[in-house]
């Protein structure tokens, strides 16, 4: 089994006497920024004027433009989205990267694809939470915390493997694992992850079920809470036990029809799919689509967004969820959400 870092095994001194910027307050900052800061790291936010600023200095840290919190800081922790990076690298943050400072990024996208290059001199190095921002402090608060990787690409002061794993340990990730990997190792499995497992081929998997029980007649309502409310509960059971764990509180009956019609849905076509949708990713057309599409104003995305939000599953998903507050973590106050 791969070497595993726990708690136990990481020291925070690294990051002890040393102040860090997280730039960005959405889902990955607002939570990196209130983990680190619980375990007594010097935390100030690098942003623009807006939204996300008026956020984090509610939450009670100080917060100055990008260019001046990397001035100031001695760690970057780069938490912007991944498209606007490049620029925001530019014109805010290479100023200012001075020598022996460490450029850290939540996502190895830019550097491995070559869209942002920093200098020799700075240590570069990536931890990765496996899991959304709001879950990273959500978990955290609640005692537990999300698995990570971390990973370094250029190592200008000797000490950015030991830096990367205090980075790991401040945000929590050290109470459920901590692995190291390769800047190519992160991003492909994770473009993967997310394109064909945990959003594209979930949502996919959800519409088509809902699609096939309203298409014969069924109510919405009722293909809502069956193909969509439900898998949350499902999830929750695969996340505590794994697939026997699940399977254990399902009935034999539901048991049997995993066994038989799962791989009916999920057949080796999918897998083929899924073998090409990674070659993409590995050959650098993917990243080639979305720095195109960025380019030209994100016409697809765009599009494509506005119809999903008017899906019939989204409609109906937004009337039932009204009615179950208890539901609603954003209602309830969930920060850090620069898409709202
Ligand atoms: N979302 C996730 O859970 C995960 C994300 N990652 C990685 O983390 C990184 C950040 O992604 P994510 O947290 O989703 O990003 P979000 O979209 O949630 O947050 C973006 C933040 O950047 C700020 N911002 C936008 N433009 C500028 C600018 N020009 N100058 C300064 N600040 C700006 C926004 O502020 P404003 O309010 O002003 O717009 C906001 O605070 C990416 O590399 C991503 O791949 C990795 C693991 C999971
Ligand atoms: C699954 C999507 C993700 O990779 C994540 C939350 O880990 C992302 O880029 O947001
Ligand atoms: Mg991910
Ligand atoms: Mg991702």
């Amino acid at each position: 089994m791969v070497k595993m870092y726990y708690d136990q095994d990481i020291s925070l001194d690294q990051l002890n006497n040393k102040k860090v910027a997280v730039i960005g307050y959405g889902s990955q900052g607002h939570a990196h920024a209130q983990n680190l800061r619980d375990n007594g790291v010097d935390v100030c936010i690098g942003l623009r004027h807006g939204g996300s600023w008026q956020k984090a200095e509610a939450d009670g840290f100080t917060v100055t433009t990008a260019g001046e919190a990397t001035a100031k800081s001695d760690v970057i922790m780069f938490l912007v989205p991944d498209e606007k990076q490049p620029e925001i690298y530019k014109q805010e943050i290479e100023p200012h990267l001075t020598s022996g400072k460490a450029l850290a990024f939540a996502h190895g996208f830019n550097i491995h694809f070559n869209q942002v290059v920093p200098p020799s001199d700075v240590d570069v190095f990536l931890v990765a939470p496996k899991g959304p921002g709001h879950l990273v402090r959500r978990v955290f608060a609640e005692g537990g915390g999300v698995p990570a990787l971390f990973a370094v690409y250029q190592d200008a002061s000797g000490k950015a493997r030991d830096i990367a794993l205090a980075y790991s340990k401040g945000v929590g990730a050290g109470r459920a694992a901590v692995i190291e990997t390769t800047f190519q190792e992160e991003t492909e499995t994770d473009l993967f992850g997310e394109q064909a497992v945990l959003c594209g081929g979930t949502t996919s998997l959800i519409k088509a079920g809902f699609e096939t029980l309203t298409e014969a007649g069924y109510q919405p309502e009722v293909a809502y809470f069956e193909c969509l409310h439900e898998l949350k509960l499902i999830v929750d059971l695969l996340y505590e036990e794994g697939l026997e764990g699940m399977r254990y509180s399902i009935s034999d009956t539901a048991q049997w029809g995993d066994f038989t019609a799962g791989p009916r849905v999920v057949t080796d076509e999918t897998k083929k799919e899924m073998k090409n949708i990674l070659s993409e990713i590995q050959s650098g057309e993917f990243a080639k689509g979305w720095v195109t599409e960025n380019q030209v104003h994100r016409p697809m995305f765009t599009a494509i967004n506005k119809r999903e939000s008017q899906h019939p599953i989204e409609v109906v998903g937004r009337e039932l969820r009204e009615k179950m507050p208890f539901v609603q973590q954003k209602k309830k106050g969930m920060v850090g959400n620069a898409k709202g």
